[in-house]
Parts: structure tokens; sequence; C-alpha cells
């Protein structure tokens, strides 16, 4: 395959207009084509993002042995090291809603003294990508039609989010553009919001099977449905698989937060969602089922695809 890859071009939306004066259009045509689009005025500062690069940095540079203690084989198991997802990727997750508290159970065995910065700055990133979530959730829905954003109430007021730290460490020899960071896979949120460095490497898979760049956009973050909102609506909004290929011989930083259902949720589209005369595509399932079903199959393990939730939850029509 040659050189550079032809980048999609995807839809800006600006969250701080409400809901109900946003032209959609192209919003919902690009969650049903391309399951990606961009977000701009979202909140978070350009200090917010440095303070969070150098904070990353900071954390990655330290040396393997004292990340090992959070890894796999450890009790508190934030850290993934490299050769799981890929040689190239490292990454620390840090969990909501008691983002300082998740923060600072990983602090306190990688730094020696923790500060409590590491953990405040981390909370006040968590935080504002909760309140960023919930906005996008109600454009999302509003995407699927008129009075869907009665959904959220009922059914997104339970969700959870996580943020992953990731560090991709290029390879020492020379790059070849396919070399992948991170494999092909669909996330499992109902949502994903993805502060990428400048570097990018984000590609997502068109529906004909094209990979295409998805370019960083100055100021601007990524969003993307997961599998649990594909599900829910039934397959109207689309969960794509993604991938990261490294471009250059640096180090590049990403955020990934994933906005989920709680686990015990049954996902189950509502019928004004499927739609008159419309059938199901994807039985009931319980979201945590669901997790577990990606962590344990060979193939899926960390969310690398082979199998998505079309494998686990799609039916025929059913009655
Ligand atoms: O690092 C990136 O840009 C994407 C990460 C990603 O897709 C994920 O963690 O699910
Ligand atoms: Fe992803």
């Amino acid at each position: 395959m040659s050189g550079s890859q032809t980048s999609v071009q995807l839809p800006v939306l600006d969250i701080s207009q409400p809901v109900h004066t946003y032209s959609l259009s192209s919003l919902s045509e690009a969650c049903r084509e391309w399951g990606f689009f961009h977000i701009t005025n979202h909140g978070i500062s350009k200090d917010l993002h440095g303070k969070m690069y150098v904070l990353s940095n900071q954390l990655f540079a330290l040396p393997t042995d004292s990340k090992l203690k959070l890894g796999p084989l450890s009790s508190i198991k934030t850290y993934t090291p490299h050769f799981i997802a890929s040689p190239f990727f490292e990454s620390l997750r840090v969990s909501g809603p008691n983002f300082y508290d998740s923060a600072k159970s990983s602090a306190d065995v990688l730094f020696n003294p923790a500060s409590s910065e590491f953990s405040e700055i981390l909370q006040e990133y968590g935080n504002k990508m909760v309140e960023i979530s919930r906005k996008i959730l109600e454009y999302v829905l509003a995407c699927l039609g008129d009075g869907f954003g009665q959904y959220y109430g009922s059914e997104f007021s339970k969700c959870h989010g996580y943020l992953r730290i990731i560090n991709y460490s290029p390879p020492n020899t020379v790059i070849d553009e396919q070399v992948e960071g991170l494999g092909m896979h669909t996330d499992m949120s109902c949502i994903t919001i993805l502060y990428q460095d400048e570097i990018g490497g984000l590609q997502v898979r068109s529906k004909e099977g094209e990979w295409m760049d998805i370019s960083p956009s100055k100021g601007a973050l990524v969003v993307n449905i997961g599998d649990m909102m594909h599900a829910w609506s039934n397959g109207r909004l689309r969960s794509s698989e993604h991938r990261v290929v490294l471009k250059q011989s640096r180090n590049r930083l990403s955020l990934a937060f994933f906005w989920c259902f709680e686990d015990e949720k049954v996902i189950f589209a509502p019928d004004e969602v499927v739609g008159k005369g419309k059938s199901r595509n994807y039985k009931p399932f319980v979201c945590s089922d669901y997790l577990r079903f990606r962590e344990s199959s060979e193939k899926g393990k960390f969310e690398k695809v082979g199998y998505t939730v079309k494998d686990f939850a799609g039916s025929g029509p059913l009655e």
C-alpha cells in the first residue's frame, strides 16, 4: 500500500450551542456514515491539555519496573504495558466518578512522594469529560429524531466514564506507514472522546473497508460512537472500526475517554428507535457480559477486533 491515506472530512459540532437551535443534518450523516465527528468549544483549555501532556510524559518516562507495579499482575491493574495491545502501546487508566481517588491510588504507587497535583489535574480533566459526554449524548440522541431526548434520563443517566492516557513509542527502525500502534477495533463505549496530539495517525475504516486518516484538528476533540450506542440505536449510529498507525519517529500521546452504560444495564433498543416495521438487529444483552466477551475472546484481546457487538449479540429478525 502506498504513502498517505485520504483524510475524511468530518463535521465540527460546536457544543456551546443549544441542541434545539442546531442544524443536525451533517452530524446525523456523520454518525451514520463514519461514527466519528469533531467537537469545539468544549471548555478544555490549552493550559489544561498542556498540563495533561506534561503529566503524561512524566508518567511514561518512569522506569518499567515502577509502572509494572500497576500492571496486569498487580492488584491495581491500571497500567497496560507494552506488548499487550501492541509493542508500541502503553496506557494508564483513571476511572470515574472519583477521578481524584483513582489517580491518587496509581500516583501513590508510582511517585515517591506523590504530589497531589497529579490527582488534581486528572480530577479536573475527568470531570470536564463527564460534562462534555453528557452534552454530546444530547446531540447524538437528537440525531435519531425529534423527541429522542427523552431517553437521556431514562436510559443514560447511570453512565460512567474512564480515561485512558496512552503513549505510543515509535519503533527504532525506519517507519513503514502501516506499523500499527493500536490495531483495528471498535470501542465498547456509548461514546468516546479523544484528544490526539498533532502527530496524528488515527484512522477509521470506511464501510467499503478503506482506511481513512482522521487528521488532528487544532483545538478540536474527536468523538466516536461505540458498540453500546450502536446496539442501543439498533445500528442506526455506527460504531466504526478504527486503529492508530505510527507516523513519525516521535512519541505520540492520546487521551481517550470512554462514556459507558453501567455494567448491569441490559441493552435493548426501544421500539421508537427501531422504528415501525423494522426488525431488531441485536438481541438484548447485559453490558458486563459483552465486556467479558471482548476480554476473553483471544482475538478480541484488549479490544482488538475480529469480534464486535455484531458477533456477540447480532441476530436475525427478533419477534
Ligand atoms: O490513541 C488514539 O488515538 C486512539 C485510541 C483508541 O482508539 C482507543 O483507546 O480505543
Ligand atoms: Fe478506540
